[in-house]
């Protein structure tokens, strides 16, 4: 076992996952730091979403190692990597998933609820960033009464009213318009520099990439660094390119 860098939040080494025997991710090594917003970029089927799954422990590791600062995720039965994620990390879809049953404010205070936090502080924690998202008006309807972005906006506030150590967005704005898009993931950003929060953002888009302070790309499961060429006319050849790392 290799021990991580002291000032690594999260840190992966040398990671292989294949679903159903198709290999997702090939041997992808890769170091989160504190308080980070770290994108990891690629075309579809580049395994964004697996490796996200993989650091915040969804997936067991099948090859390689996970770390969360000096604790092996990589070890860990599906109970304990359960209670770190419910204690420690927080987690946005492209499409939002929420309880039909409850409200927009219980939805928003649920993972708190879930740490034992008492109600009267969780709602008022889920009340708080529902106003921060413009749809604190929204808070006592249920989640099919809202149109999507509402619904969308919903699930970024959930994440942040747990104040997690380390919050995973895979596509978080996915199924917004470009303005609303751009708008969530201000708050996403600012909220998380703001309160120190670290975040691991997989999106296909270059632009929202460029929110972050540091980009990872990979490309069918490899790591591969992207070189920015000086723009040159089109005639003359290709802006970028890619290489193996
Ligand atoms: N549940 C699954 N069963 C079988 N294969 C899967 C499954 N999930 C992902 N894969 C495959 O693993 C590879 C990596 O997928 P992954 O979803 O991690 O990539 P991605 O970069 O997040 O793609 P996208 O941008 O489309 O979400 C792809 O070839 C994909 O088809």
């Amino acid at each position: 076992m290799v021990a991580p860098p002291d000032n690594d939040v999260l840190w992966a080494h040398a990671l292989r996952f294949q679903h159903n025997g198709s290999p997702a991710l090939c041997g992808v090594s890769v170091g989160v730091r504190q308080g980070e917003i770290l994108a990891v970029t690629g075309p579809r089927g580049s395994g964004k979403t697996t490796l996200l799954q993989c650091l915040a422990g969804l997936v067991p590791v099948q090859r390689g190692e996970v770390w969360f600062n000096s604790t092996p995720v990589h070890t860990m039965g599906s109970l304990r990597r359960e209670r770190l994620r419910r204690d420690r990390f927080g987690w946005i879809d492209p499409v939002p998933l929420l309880v039909p049953e409850l409200n927009v404010w219980e939805n928003a205070a649920l993972p708190l609820l879930l740490r034992g936090t008492g109600r009267r502080r969780a709602k008022t924690a889920a009340l708080e960033w529902l106003e921060r998202l413009d749809i604190g008006g929204c808070a006592h309807k249920r989640p099919d009464e809202l149109v999507s972005a509402e619904r969308q906006r919903l699930t970024v506030a959930r994440a942040l009213a747990a104040c997690p150590t380390v919050l995973f967005a895979d596509e978080p704005t996915a199924t917004l318009h470009r303005s609303d898009g751009a708008q969530v993931l201000r708050t996403l950003t600012a909220a998380a520099r703001s309160h120190g929060i670290t975040v691991v953002l997989a999106t296909l888009h270059p632009d929202v990439a460029a929110l972050a302070d540091r980009t990872v790309s990979l490309l069918d499961g490899r790591r591969v660094t992207t070189l920015q060429l000086p723009p040159v006319p089109e005639t003359e050849g290709r802006a970028a390119c890619s290489l193996s790392a």
